[in-house]
């Protein structure tokens, strides 16, 4: 354990091995600060660097991370460092601790601006449950599921912060044996618990990103609730796949871990067969051991286990741009709903009520198949650090509304 001037519990999910950033304020005031969470404190980035006029301060004054992801890794390196050196040298003690604000008196806002965002569809447990509920007459995993990672491009303009109150989308549906569609507030509210991956540096219109190239593009990871309306989306999405029914909010956690805070969960992934085409191939370890907990109204109701995932990020990178699309700074892409092998680590509850056809019943006695309005959905997850530390992901948290 790194000794620091600070007092850190042994267990804090935000330790020095973990330094995540993003976007705060404080009481009512307006400006948005670039935050550091560190034990149960925010460093404020933007004052601290001021302070001790780091060259790097004029990064973090935007009020959201979009510059510093712009610098690329030797400047996040340097951020990185120079955050660790401040916490842990005992001359700084005095001049930068007026700059750290305790966690519970911070709102936390969205950390990027949203270029573009794509969701990807890259466990198979996910996609084998989701045929067997979809489609139980066709195969279980489509055609093409092996050979690339599935996605499609989503709404940038409706990601939003953890926090955010998610309205039940109104749109059309048809039930299964039903003649003719109806219209109203989704019966099916879903939610899918995702990691997200955020892009830094961007890439030249015409020219893939390799495999090798993604930790000189990708910034960082956050947690996403891919919020998603099952009745519109079995009635609208074929052949184009899904539109209205997963566009109407995405949720971020925020903060943003850097993937130097992640070396120890890097992990190999499952064996991949067929073997992937060139572009697709990767030397170095980017599968992620993230424990991630889903919990509705307190309840825990599911711990996906992100390193069984099929396709990693940096594949899903490669596959993004092998056509040439470019990459633009602050570009997100999630990972798909992370499902286990087991009952109890199913991403949706699509999956978790089997298509709503086995509720749910919560420890408090309440069942479940779909959302209710006021239910809260919080997605939380750990990652190994050093030493036996835990790398802490902030929640992801939602509450439905009525439309
Ligand atoms: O298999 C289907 O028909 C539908 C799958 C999904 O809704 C999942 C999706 O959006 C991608 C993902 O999160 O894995
Ligand atoms: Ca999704
Ligand atoms: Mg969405």
């Amino acid at each position: 354990m790194t000794v620091t001037w600070l007092e850190l519990a042994d267990d804090t999910p935000f330790g020095l091995d973990n330094l995540p950033y993003g976007v705060f304020s404080v009481g009512g005031a307006p400006q948005r600060r670039i935050g550091v969470p560190v034990g149960d404190h925010v460093l404020d980035l933007t004052s601290a660097a001021a302070e001790t006029a780091a060259s790097f301060a004029p990064l973090l004054t935007s009020g959201v991370l979009n510059p510093l992801l712009a610098a690329g890794p030797a400047t996040w390196r340097e951020v990185r460092e120079s955050v660790r050196e401040w916490l842990t040298e005992t001359r700084y003690a005095d001049q930068l601790r007026p700059h750290l604000v305790p966690l519970t008196e911070v709102t936390t806002h969205l950390p990027i601006e949203v270029a573009d965002y794509v969701d990807f569809y890259s466990s198979e447990h996910h996609a084998l449950n989701a045929g067997k509920i979809f489609r139980p007459d066709a195969v279980e995993l489509p055609p093409n599921w092996k050979h690339l990672p599935i996605g499609y491009h989503g709404r940038a303009g409706t990601v939003v912060a953890s926090g955010t109150p998610v309205v039940r989308p109104h749109g059309q549906r048809k039930p299964r044996n039903a003649d003719t569609p109806s219209f109203g507030p989704s019966q099916r509210l879903d939610i899918e618990a995702e990691v997200g991956f955020v892009v830094g540096v961007p890439s030249t219109l015409g020219t893939p990103v390799s495999t090798e190239d993604f930790a000189a593009h990708v910034f960082g990871v956050c947690l996403v609730n891919d919020w998603s309306a099952r009745d519109i989306q079995a009635w609208e999405y074929q052949p184009l796949g899904p539109f209205l029914a997963k566009s109407f909010a995405t949720s971020v956690s925020p903060w943003i871990v850097p993937l130097d805070a992640l070396e120890h969960a890097r992990v190999a992934g499952p064996p991949q067969d067929p073997e992937p085409f060139e572009y697709l191939r990767t030397s170095e370890k980017w599968g992620l051991d993230l424990a991630i907990e889903v919990r509705l109204n307190g309840h825990l109701v599911s711990s996906p286990p992100f390193a069984t995932q099929y396709w990693n990020a940096a594949q899903q990178l490669a596959h993004l741009t092998v056509n040439g699309a470019s990459l633009r700074t602050g570009d997100l892409y999630a990972s798909g709903t992370v499902t286990g092998p087991e009952p109890h680590q199913r991403g949706s509850l699509l999956e978790l009520s089997w298509g709503g056809r086995e509720p749910l019943t919560l420890p408090d006695g309440a069942t479940r198949t779909f959302l209710e309005d006021g239910d809260e959905v919080t997605i939380s997850a750990t990652a190994p650090g050093p030493n036996g530390t835990r790398i802490g992901f902030g929640d992801v948290r939602g509450t439905v509304v009525p439309s």
